[in-house]
């Protein structure tokens, strides 16, 4: 200890770092392991490491069943809590058959700035160490799994958001809803195929690197209002642990200004466009029309419309998405860069929809949410009144056989009416519901039979008239 204190203190720095070097050169020779470390701050501008967060998100598993101090912390999604190892603390890993340690350490500097209490900078790192026999499986196989592993577990933990477009600018808030493809009542195969589907995309980095594509797929989710279109897309970017970004076309100026801020989302995210048949160009054709109709409108009933009309131009002008542009914006090169990106439409009008917006390629899996079915008012019942089987089950799989009723309605009648929760009322509710909404349906069936029923004698009687007129003349 003297010696050294007297090393350290009198030597001329040149010969001590001589000696510390060589020592070191001689250390390394006979001592048969290799230490690699990973600084928390690297680079000029010392920014932090992504290898550095990688590693400490790739030992938080390990430390919490190994380390014996360890530091908590309340992760980015305030929802659960990180565990990381504490200073000088070591864990034991395995890979392949080869034994590693990383131990956490840091460096205490005293900067050099002239105050009564020196300011300390603790620069933390992992070291590393493993034997030199299996140094290339750990230079490169381990350290890989190691940072993907770490950035996988980064973007499970992080706060995910929800971005809506204001002019062309994104404005985010934190993304939690609970919607899951477990409360989506659906025909649990349709289900099953379409969770397949989303977990094979967000696997297949090196499939669509292979086949020269970028790493998008589409989705077109469609049906009536209320079967649940807005609700998949919430399971969707849970399943996955993806952002949402909510794109509001009409908001949107003009095809540049939608390449901005597309070209601004980031990978691991849901572009989403609800009511597309609303947003495009498309309805720009549909505004004409109904402008027409409206200025006859006008000149009937005076200048009052004319002002609404005048309005409805000037808003029509706010939006110059054109559908070319959203196409650019689906195939374009814009599509290239980051990936793993979903792009999701829905609509409650596909056939309003242009071929070429939702062909394969583009919209690559359509999705047709529809009324409810009673295996999937049989999921809403699990979700809602926890029961799997009721005495009225059997009269609501036979109304619900004849009758259109969206989940939504569905739910409604299930959401509970009362303190006692008794699932009775719920159910009961619901057949009432059903029963009206078929006596409705037979009423509107008859009205329509009798109305084609009477133009069909009006086109008899027409015909009869014609013919006599015709004899006549
Ligand atoms: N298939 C479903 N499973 C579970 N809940 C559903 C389903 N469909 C609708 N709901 C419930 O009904 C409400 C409306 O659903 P959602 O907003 O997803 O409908 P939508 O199809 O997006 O309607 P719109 O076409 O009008 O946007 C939601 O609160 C949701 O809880
Ligand atoms: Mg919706």
């Amino acid at each position: 200890m003297f010696v050294w204190a007297m090393f350290q203190q009198y030597f001329p720095y040149q010969i001590r770092n001589q000696i510390e070097k060589y020592s070191q050169r001689l250390v390394t020779f006979v001592y048969p392991y290799i230490q690699i470390t990973f600084h928390e701050f690297t680079g000029e501008r010392l920014m932090r490491s992504d290898a550095y967060s990688a590693i400490e998100n790739f030992l938080t598993s390990r430390a919490a069943t190994q380390a014996k101090r360890l530091k908590a912390d309340i992760a980015k999604n305030n929802q659960s809590l990180v565990l990381s190892m504490d200073d000088h603390e070591e864990v034991a890993d395995n890979f392949q058959g080869a034994n590693l340690w990383w131990a956490s350490g840091k460096n205490i500097t005293k900067s050099q700035s002239l105050s009564f209490r020196p300011v300390t900078d603790e620069k933390r790192f992992y070291k590393l160490t493993f034997h030199k026999r299996h140094r290339d499986l750990i230079l490169t196989t381990y350290l890989n799994f190691v940072l993907k592993e770490g950035k996988a577990i980064k973007v499970k933990n992080r706060q995910r958001k929800l971005y809506t477009n204001n002019g062309s600018y994104w404005s985010h808030v934190v993304f939690e809803h609970p919607a899951s493809f477990q409360t989506l009542a659906m025909e649990s195969h349709k289900k099953e195929e379409i969770i397949e589907d989303l977990v094979t995309f967000s696997k297949a980095e090196e499939f669509y690197s292979r086949i020269g594509r970028a790493w998008k797929r589409g989705y077109l989710l469609y049906g009536p209002p209320g079967t649940g279109k807005s609700t998949m897309i919430a399971a969707m970017a849970n399943l996955l642990g993806y952002d949402l970004y909510d794109l509001e076309l009409t908001a949107v100026r003009d095809n540049t200004e939608l390449r901005k801020l597309l070209i601004e989302t980031s990978s691991k995210s849901i572009v989403v466009i609800e009511d597309i048949d609303c947003s495009l160009d498309l309805t720009g054709q549909r505004r004409k029309k109904e402008k027409k109709e409206e200025d006859e409108e006008t000149n009937k009933d005076g200048g009052g419309k004319q002002k609404q009309s005048v309005e409805h131009e000037r808003e029509g002008k706010t939006s110059q998405v054109t559908l070319s542009g959203l196409l650019n914006f689906i195939d374009g090169l814009w599509s290239a860069c980051g990936g793993e990106r979903l792009i999701v439409f829905t609509t409650n009008h596909v056939e309003k929809l242009d071929p070429a917006l939702i062909r394969k390629g583009r919209m690559d899996k359509h999705i047709e949410l529809s009324y409810c079915s009673f295996e999937a008012f049989k999921v809403l019942a699990r979700n809602y009144l926890k029961i799997e089987s009721h005495r009225l089950f059997d009269r609501i799989g036979e109304l619900l056989g004849e009758v259109k009723m969206t989940p939504a309605d569905v739910a409604e009648h299930l959401m509970p009416k009362s303190a006692s929760g008794d699932s009775e009322v719920q159910l009961r509710s619901l057949i009432e519901g059903l029963e009206s909404a078929r006596k409705e349906e037979d009423e509107r069936r008859k009205i329509e039979e009798e109305a084609s029923l009477s133009k069909k004698d009006w086109t008899e009687k027409d015909k009869d008239s014609f013919v006599k007129a015709e004899s006549d003349t």
